[in-house]
């Protein structure tokens, strides 16, 4: 059966999300699964709708993105800590299969680089990660 995944990105830096997400859709595109997109506000809240979505029992896997660039205060520590430390409680204490797309840059430069399908490609990295964690866990836990 297909493996439903969901990706929840974070809409803060559209542009470079869009991208992102064509990285993972271009990536999946001949693997048995089903994709559906959520937005939300920030990186900081992409945990938060990851854990609601896992309570419903619809997806099997998860596909976090978004971009953090540093601004001028401590706030990009809290809010890229946080979202990273949020989603591997995630992965580690409910074993969802989560691929980690969250860029955390210094500027949009950086963030062009990484989300460019022909360059870095940190999407389709996110996807494959996903994908790969779906079938680690079938050996572990069913
Ligand atoms: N500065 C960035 C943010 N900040 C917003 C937070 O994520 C959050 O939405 C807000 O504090 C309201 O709870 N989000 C990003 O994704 N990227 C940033 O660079
Ligand atoms: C990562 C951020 O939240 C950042 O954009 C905030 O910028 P600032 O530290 O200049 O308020």
């Amino acid at each position: 059966m297909a493996h439903r995944i969901l990706i929840a990105t974070s809409r803060y830096y559209e542009h470079i999300s869009l991208e992102l997400e064509a990285g993972v859709a271009e990536a999946l595109a001949d693997e048995d699964v089903t994709l559906e997109t959520i937005e939300v506000p920030g990186a900081f809240e992409v945990p938060g709708i990851i854990a609601m979505a896992a309570d419903s029992g619809r997806y099997d896997g998860f596909i976090a993105l978004g971009c953090v660039i540093r601004g001028e205060t401590s706030h990009y520590d809290y809010v890229c800590g946080e979202s990273a430390r949020g989603l591997m409680t995630l992965a580690v204490e409910r074993r969802l299969a989560i691929g980690y797309g969250i860029l955390t840059v210094e500027n949009e430069e950086q963030a062009l680089a990484r989300a460019d399908r022909k360059r870095k490609n940190k999407g389709r990295d996110a996807a494959v990660a996903c994908l790969e964690m779906l079938k680690l866990r079938k050996k572990f836990v069913g």
